[in-house]
């Protein structure tokens, strides 16, 4: 396959914990079907050891520029685009520092800890005339695409009534040091921010199309356990007017989750997806009321962990010329950031960004 008129887009990495080592390695993957080519060009992290080491673990043979701090990344000229890979506390910082440097910015999730933060950094964009997206890996999944065309365009299951979505991790919290971003307060822990945002995601694009500002918000209903300042279980019901659909989503880091995390319910019968986790789906099926029906299995194998989709989204729009993505634009950033905001209110956690 020709790749000459395909985007190209050179990425900073910075932070090198877990998530980057999966993007990363998912980006360097050969794949005949890419809709943009990946360049891993420079790794920044909180030391130049820890991105050598990075680098020449992760990146073999590519050869990354290597630098000991986040800014020197994002003032390298052979950058185009940052990827931010820190705790959620550090997001904004080290988003407005990327974007005055004049780099487009993909941001791991949540972009920031609340709905202001993220305003902030959306009128930094602006001012800046550069791309910044949230990394919400899941709207790019084909299933996830497909999933939505089942619900909305081809009405497979009939008007949807309800829908439940687990997101649970066994995170064995008591093992992890007071500093993990998994249970520190002062790095944006919680459950509902790290892995109940993906629950969320699901019931807007199950229950409500609109994207951003052009959405209706669903009436909440939401309770949050608490240890330490931090939910560790966030339990959030959404009831969407115009239809009366309701979504009852929840998280925790105590339990995993059991393999099918999602179950849609419609007039003429059921869609279910699993996966290994809540943000990895991997198979849907569709069971129908109408016995004569034959139930439906819908496979979504892949090689890697599929954060290539959000990617080459990025590098299509910015080759466009785009500023955000129609996908996930920073107005469903801050949709989504409001109504966590609003969960976090009648739970109780507070954060120190929020003061
Ligand atoms: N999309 C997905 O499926 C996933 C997304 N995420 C998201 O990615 C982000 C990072 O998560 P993850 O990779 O698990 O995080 P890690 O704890 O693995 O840390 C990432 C990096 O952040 C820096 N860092 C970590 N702890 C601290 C600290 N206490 N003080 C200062 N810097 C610190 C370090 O950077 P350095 O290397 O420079 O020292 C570290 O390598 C989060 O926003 C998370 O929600 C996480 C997992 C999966
Ligand atoms: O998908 C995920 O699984 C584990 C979480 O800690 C992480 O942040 C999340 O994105």
């Amino acid at each position: 396959m020709s790749t000459e008129s395909l985007p190209s887009l050179r990425w900073g990495i910075i932070g090198t914990g877990l998530i980057a080592s999966w993007f990363v390695g998912d980006l360097q993957k050969n794949r005949p079907d890419r809709k943009a080519d990946h360049i891993i060009a420079a790794v920044g992290a909180s030391s130049l050891e820890k991105a050598k080491t990075f680098a020449e673990a992760k990146c073999p043979g590519k050869n990354p520029t290597t630098y000991g701090s986040y800014q020197e990344v994002y003032n390298d000229p052979n950058v185009d685009i940052i990827y931010i890979a820190t705790p959620h506390a550090f997001h904004k910082e080290s988003a407005l520092a990327a974007m005055d440097a004049g780099k487009a910015v993909l941001c791991e999730k949540p972009m920031t800890i609340n709905a202001k933060d993220a305003k902030d950094l959306a009128a930094k964009a602006k001012e800046k005339n550069v791309f910044l997206m949230e990394a919400v890996w899941t709207r790019f999944s084909p299933l996830v695409l497909k999933l939505e065309d089942l619900v909305h365009k081809e009405k497979a299951i009939g008007d949807v009534s309800r829908i439940f979505v687990d997101f649970g991790l066994d995170m064995n919290l008591g093992a992890l040091p007071e500093t993990s971003r998994l249970k520190n307060r002062d790095l944006g822990a919680g459950a509902l921010l790290d892995i109940g945002i993906y629950t969320l995601t699901y019931g807007k694009i199950l229950l409500d199309t609109g994207l951003g500002k052009n959405s209706k918000k669903p009436n909440v209903v939401s309770m949050q356990s608490l240890v330490g300042g931090i939910d560790y279980i966030s339990t959030v019901i959404l009831q969407y007017p115009e239809t009366g659909a309701q979504a009852i989503l929840t998280s925790s880091v105590y339990y995993k989750t059991a393999p099918e995390f999602l179950r849609i319910e419609g007039s003429l019968g059921t869609i279910t997806v699993s996966g290994v986790a809540t943000s990895s789906p991997k198979v849907i099926k569709i069971t129908y009321k109408d016995a004569e029906k034959k139930d439906e299995v819908l496979e979504y194998p892949r090689d890697g962990f599929g954060f290539w989709y959000e990617a080459d989204a990025v590098a299509v729009d910015i080759a466009a010329g785009k500023k955000e993505d129609d996908r996930m634009p920073l107005d469903e950033t801050i949709y989504m950031l409001e109504l966590m905001d609003s969960i976090r209110k009648t739970g109780g956690v507070v954060y120190p960004q929020d003061a």
